[in-house]
């Protein structure tokens, strides 16, 4: 593990099995950590995994002003963390949020990208008018997780449609993402949700078809949204592959870890 200054900003990176000569840098969604790939970086002892703690989750700090959470200042940021740790190609894999950040990044370093794998993320909402109403709602929740406190949030949040699934999954493992979820400080969820949320960021739908790098988008069958998401995304794109996997809903890794694991190092290799 390590904590990298990062344009003014103490930066949670940690990486596994070091030695590894494929790199896979992969950016946790919201509510998530470094902690969310630990079990997928042990199913690919082969990769070295690089995970970094997304501006206001995990060990990484918590900025004052609500634009350092800009989509634009986290590209920038994981630019930087590129640059310190010297990595000139890689794969960038990202997980909802994550994907969002990962997109986002891939299209203005296309250069850095050997390929992309976005697990259950959208390139953003087409039109100003959505993403206006998605502003507000999402500033909404940012206001409810204020005065309800962290708790109450999480227990709303593992509760919305989307984590339906999730509620099949044993005890433990449900247990275990509420816990990271749990261990979140209120400023970095806020913080994150009026600064990047799906609403603040611009829209990547126009820049999908320039994009030449190898494309990987995996969802899981149960996540309706986010399979649709991907296959509007897969018409655009060039150099595309869409995988869904079976009895899975948005959180593919933590729902299906083998099969995700397996279908990210089939890719890798
Ligand atoms: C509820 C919606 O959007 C949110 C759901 C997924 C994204 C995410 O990162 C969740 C990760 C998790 O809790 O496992 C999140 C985001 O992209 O920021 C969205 O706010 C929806 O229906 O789009």
């Amino acid at each position: 593990m390590a904590k990298l200054m990062i344009r003014g900003l103490e930066t949670y990176v940690e990486i596994w099995n070091e030695r590894a000569q494929q790199t896979l840098v992969a950016l946790h969604g919201f509510t998530g950590s470094t902690a969310t790939w630990r079990n997928l970086a042990k199913a690919l002892p082969h990769i070295r995994v690089i995970a970094i703690d997304c501006i206001g989750h995990g060990q990484t700090a918590v900025p004052e002003e609500i634009s350092r959470f800009s989509m634009d200042e986290q590209i920038q940021d994981l630019e930087e963390v590129i640059s310190q740790l010297r990595l000139e190609q890689f794969t960038l894999l990202g997980y909802s949020m994550g994907g969002r950040i990962a997109l986002s990044y891939a299209i203005a370093y296309p250069e850095r990208i050997k390929r992309l794998i976005l697990e259950s993320a959208s390139p953003g909402l087409r039109t100003s008018q959505e993403r206006s109403e998605r502003c507000v709602r999402d500033n909404e929740l940012a206001e409810k997780i204020i005065h309800n406190g962290l708790q109450s949030f999480v227990n709303a949040w593992e509760n919305i449609p989307l984590f339906e699934s999730q509620k099949s999954l044993p005890e433990n493992v449900r247990q275990m993402i509420r816990t990271e979820r749990l261990s979140q400080k209120v400023e970095g969820l806020t913080g994150s949700l009026r600064g990047i949320g799906t609403g603040n960021q611009p829209s990547n739908w126009m820049s999908l078809a320039q994009l030449e790098f190898p494309v990987l988008l995996i969802t899981g069958t149960l996540d309706e949204k986010f399979c649709k998401i991907a296959q509007e995304m897969k018409a655009l794109l060039k150099n595309v592959k869409h995988m869904t996997v079976n009895n899975a809903g948005h959180a593919i890794h933590v729902e299906n870890p083998a099969e995700f694991a397996t279908i990210i190092e089939e890719y890798l290799t």
